[in-house]
């Protein structure tokens, strides 16, 4: 579980903290002077301070600095009283992670432990490319890989670590880029400098305008005191800003002028500030047509593109997937208490037959859904996420001329598929609607009624043709409509008849 420092000398604040941070699963520990705060650090480093600035042993910026000389990555938030910011606003300038105002509103005390607790994972779990699953190592994130791209993707980020370039990570979602960007952020030489994290789609325009660059009190409705940005904070460090495709221009330009400068000004500001960060920014979108299209800025794509690192779809990633799961199956043993030691192959053949559009986060999640629905050690298919076992169905259904018998889909009891429809064998299977039914649900089309009814009918009179060799009075008296019905049906759906079936007329 995280754990909190709070250092204040007034115990009702500790209490407080306390009884508010339980409910998101955060430890609290408490000092009441800077000097005892700065030992409990020693002794233990907690996951984030919140520091008053009123302490009796010290001022709250002399606290600060000491902190932050025993360690650099501990995101300090600061606790001021209303209308006093000053000492905030002068320990964000040299890094503290960010600040509130007493009397302590719960909802923020909550948003910004939660924000500095993503902050200290980022910054201190190491990330760890040897690709072992190994159980016992629980200090870090393993980088799992072995397939070639792989390999190539963790020679590219131990090149490009040390270099003090802008390094561009593409890849699409869920494919590890935010791995890529700690990987490169610890084994740089700014690691004992801070690393902060910005998602450029989580904001709006102004308010991450102010999240990078910060604001003046009265920049815009709302801008009550002065805010110290990203930039300005992580001085000397490194800023991974992930999903840079979303900036907007003002944003861009401003970013433009950093990388370029090193310099910029708060919104609502006129004071030139200088910053030396290196950025390190990520993407799913395709840049190269964004800057065509006029919506991302040419000149800042090839500042920002200082080296490429592209990650492969999981798809593409061969026997990984297998490592990955393995991977998965013992974190997720280790996190949820259990001992599931395998998967059964009519499991193993539907994930590795999946397309996995979410990637590697989509495969843990589906790999944690379905070790919550299975009970013994052994993963089996029935505790498969429907979508899997659904695109599974769909790909059963697929039509897949084989040459031996040409309808694929190997159901033995049945004829050969002998009935054409618009040409291509069709392989009659049970899977075949319930495929449909997701296909057409993921594709979210408007009429999905109409259609099914439509597939089904398509579906059951081509059934009962094979079963019938082509006669179609037996046909017509099996599904109970009179010949003339049925043949309509067989016109209408576009049902043809192969040419080596005899069908009477
Ligand atoms: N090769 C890998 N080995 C082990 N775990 C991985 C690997 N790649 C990604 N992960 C895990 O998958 C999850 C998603 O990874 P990450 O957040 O880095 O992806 P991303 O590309 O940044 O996603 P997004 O584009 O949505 O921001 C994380 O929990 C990460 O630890």
């Amino acid at each position: 579980m995280p754990r909190l420092l709070s250092i204040d000398d007034d115990r009702s604040v500790h209490h407080l903290v306390r009884i508010a941070l339980e409910g998101i699963g955060v430890e609290v520990s408490s000092a009441l002077t800077a000097g005892e705060g700065v030992e409990a650090i020693e002794a233990s480093p907690p996951d984030a301070v919140l520091l008053d600035v009123m302490l009796p042993d010290m001022s709250g910026l002399d606290a600060f600095k000491l902190i932050r000389a025993r360690d650099p990555h501990l995101p300090v938030i600061i606790a001021t009283a209303a209308g006093s910011s000053d000492t905030a606003i002068e320990a964000m300038k040299l890094g503290a992670f960010d600040y509130l105002t007493k009397p302590i509103d719960v909802a923020t005390l909550e948003r910004h432990v939660s924000n500095a607790i993503e902050s200290r994972r980022l910054a201190n779990v190491p990330v760890g490319m040897d690709n072992l699953t190994k159980p016992e190592d629980r200090g870090g994130d393993a980088f799992v890989g072995r397939c070639p791209a792989m390999q190539e993707v963790f020679k590219s980020i131990g090149r490009v670590a040390p270099q003090d370039v802008p390094v561009l990570v593409r890849g699409e979602s869920g494919t590890g880029k935010e791995l890529v960007a700690r990987a490169i952020f610890q084994h740089g030489a700014r690691n004992k400098a801070p690393f902060l994290a910005v998602n450029c789609a989580a904001l709006s325009e102004t308010l991450l305008e102010s999240e990078l660059f910060g604001h003046e009190k009265g920049a815009f409705t709302g801008a009550h005191d002065r805010r110290i940005g990203k930039f300005e904070q992580c001085d000397g460090g490194t800023i991974f800003l992930d999903e840079v495709g979303d900036m907007s221009p003002t944003v861009q330009s401003k970013v433009l002028r950093l990388l370029q400068q090193q310099t910029f000004e708060r919104v609502g500001g006129n004071t030139t500030i200088k910053a030396n960060v290196r950025i390190i920014s990520a993407t799913n979108r395709d840049l190269e047509v964004m800057c065509e299209a006029g919506e991302f800025r040419n000149d800042l794509f090839y500042r920002l593109n200082g080296y490429t690192i592209t990650l492969p779809p999981l798809r593409d990633r061969g026997d990984d997937r297998v490592m990955m799961l393995q991977h998965f199956l013992a974190q997720l043993n280790r996190e949820l208490g259990r001992d599931v030691h395998g998967v059964a192959p009519d499991a193993m053949q539907k994930l590795l037959a999946y397309d996995w559009p979410g990637n590697v986060r989509e495969m843990q999640s589906v790999v944690k859904q379905a070790m919550l629905h299975c009970s013994g050690p052994v993963l089996m298919a029935s505790a498969l996420p429907a979508e899997i076992l659904q695109s599974s169905a769909i790909k059963a259904a697929a039509p897949t001329p084989s040459p031996t018998n040409g309808n694929g889909n190997g159901n033995g009891g049945e004829p050969e598929a002998t009935w054409r429809e618009n040409g291509s064998h069709r392989a009659p299977d049970g899977n075949a609607f319930s495929g449909f039914i997701a296909k057409g649900l993921s594709d979210s089309r408007g009429d999905l009624y109409a259609a099914s009814l439509a597939f089904m009918e398509k579906e059951l009179l081509t059934r009962v043709l094979t079963h019938t060799g082509g006669n179609q009075s037996e046909a017509s008296r099996i599904l109970g409509i009179t010949r003339g019905s049925l043949r309509n049906k067989i016109r209408t759906n576009g049902i043809v008849i192969g040419p080596d079936v005899h069908v009477e007329s």
